[in-house]
């Protein structure tokens, strides 16, 4: 079952025009429907936790950019700040006020982050990340989980989750073998397997870096010890271990999931909500590791963009207005209610399904358990889940065309959006038991 889309719909009209100068329709693999089948859904507008598309169908928003909106979409504040800063010119190329405000900010929020430079996604974050950290070991090796994704780096795209898993090609084509093989991979929350590879080339490995929460293989939690295990065998062997929050910062808890577990990496990435929904993301960590960064040190990374006064306005707004007391404890609230709801509705109708919460992420799994492995996660029930997809868009319900991608609840959904969000799943569920 697809969504019913009419043929002369302005979104089916608008992706017959893409595919033809745009590979695939989309701008980023995962925005294609490409595992769900049907028609990308072409937005013109958002407001809190709803959307509208190009047909004037409204829908609650369960993707919030892939993360960005944590406090829903168009936020008065945010905007204003937007409007504000782009009124005094889009870009200097040159350091200005409101980047050290975003340094001071994240550095306060995130105290592992000693020292922390801005970039323009969280690719460019990962990506400079590592080479900081193989600048500072002298080494070549790096560690990377299954399902685990780190943006498009080359040396990122081995085994990687999100759009590559969706699509069923979990290494990318065009990397060379010899980039390739300077990344190991091994399962995700697997101690044992970590403990074995640290005992025989530990002194080998520049880096390990990990999602905290893993949001790009649907999401999965870290087993108790995993990061625990992690930070140790790193302390032992001189590794650099680099907790890729780019996704779960200011997400699951305002300190990120370094602070939810209490585990203190030697580098962070952000990128996400530190943008408001604007490009940005960050790398930082121990001083001492970030000074090897030129022009102090001889590790290069340079962005003209990086900094860029709109984005890190639009940042800086959603930064202050996330510290409200009591925000991390709603959203995790709320979020946790939906699964609640969710699970109850599936079991009513025999469905099957199980789902979780961490903050304001989630997972939803056709499977009696929730996954704690890539494996598990892969032997989810698939089919299932693309109908159930189906059905909720079709009832106004967006969210992540896929099996493989975490979800997220904004600020600005509440209890009619949760209400209305549970009926359409009931009704979706039934039709799955038929
Ligand atoms: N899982 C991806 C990033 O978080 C989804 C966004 C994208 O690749 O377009």
């Amino acid at each position: 079952m697809t969504t019913t889309i009419k043929p002369t719909s302005r979104n089916q009209q608008l992706f017959e025009r893409s595919q033809k100068l745009i590979p695939g329709g989309v701008n980023s693999p995962v925005r294609a429907f490409k595992s769900v089948g049907g028609t990308p859904i072409f937005f013109k507008r958002g407001q809190g936790a709803w959307l509208w598309d190009e047909d004037d169908k409204s829908y609650i928003d369960y993707i919030g950019s892939w993360g960005p909106m944590v406090l829903g979409h168009a936020h008065p504040e945010v905007i204003a700040a937007v409007r504000e800063v782009a009124g005094n010119s889009l870009s200097f190329g040159a350091p200005t006020a409101r980047e050290l405000e975003m340094a001071e900010t994240i550095t306060t929020l995130v105290p592992s982050m000693e020292q922390v430079r801005l970039v323009s996604s969280g690719t460019e974050a990962t990506m400079s990340a590592i080479r900081v950290a193989r600048g500072f070991t002298g080494r070549n090796k790096i560690l990377k989980f299954e399902g685990c994704y780190h943006g498009h780096a080359d040396a990122l795209l081995v085994k990687a989750g999100s759009g590559l898993l969706t699509l069923g090609t979990p290494s990318s084509a065009g990397v060379p073998a010899e980039v390739a093989a300077h990344t190991l991979t091994l399962p995700y929350n697997d101690i044992a397997a970590l403990e074995t590879l640290f005992a025989e080339i530990g002194d080998q490995i520049a880096c390990v870096i990990v999602e905290p929460v893993v949001g790009n293989m649907n999401l999965v939690a870290p087993v108790p010890g995993f990061l625990e295990s992690m930070r140790a065998q790193c302390t032992k062997h001189g590794a650099v271990l680099i907790f890729d929050e780019v996704m779960t910062g200011f997400r699951v808890a305002l300190g990120g999931a370094q602070a939810y577990y209490n585990i203190k990496p030697d580098m962070t990435t952000l990128g996400k909500v530190i943008g408001g929904g604007l490009p940005v993301g960050a790398f930082g960590g121990r001083a001492d590791i970030m000074q090897c960064l030129a022009p102090v040190g001889p590790v290069y990374q340079a962005g003209t963009l990086s900094g860029n006064p709109v984005a890190v306005a639009a940042g800086l707004a959603t930064l202050k207005l996330v510290q409200a007391p009591g925000f991390y404890e709603k959203l995790s609230a709320t979020t946790k209610a939906l699964m609640d709801g969710l699970k109850q509705a599936a079991h009513q109708h025999g469905i099957p399904f199980s789902a979780q919460s961490i903050g304001g992420m989630f997972g939803i799994y056709f499977s009696e358990q929730v996954p704690t492995s890539f494996d598990e996660v892969m032997a989810t029930d698939k089919e299932a889940f693309n109908q159930f997809f189906h059905s909720m868009l079709d009832a106004g319900i967006y969210l992540g065309p896929s099996a493989f991608e975490a979800g997220f609840v904004s600020a600005a959904h509440g209890a009619d959006e949760l209400a209305g969000t549970i009926e359409a799943a009931s009704q979706a569920f039934s039709a799955l038991r038929k």
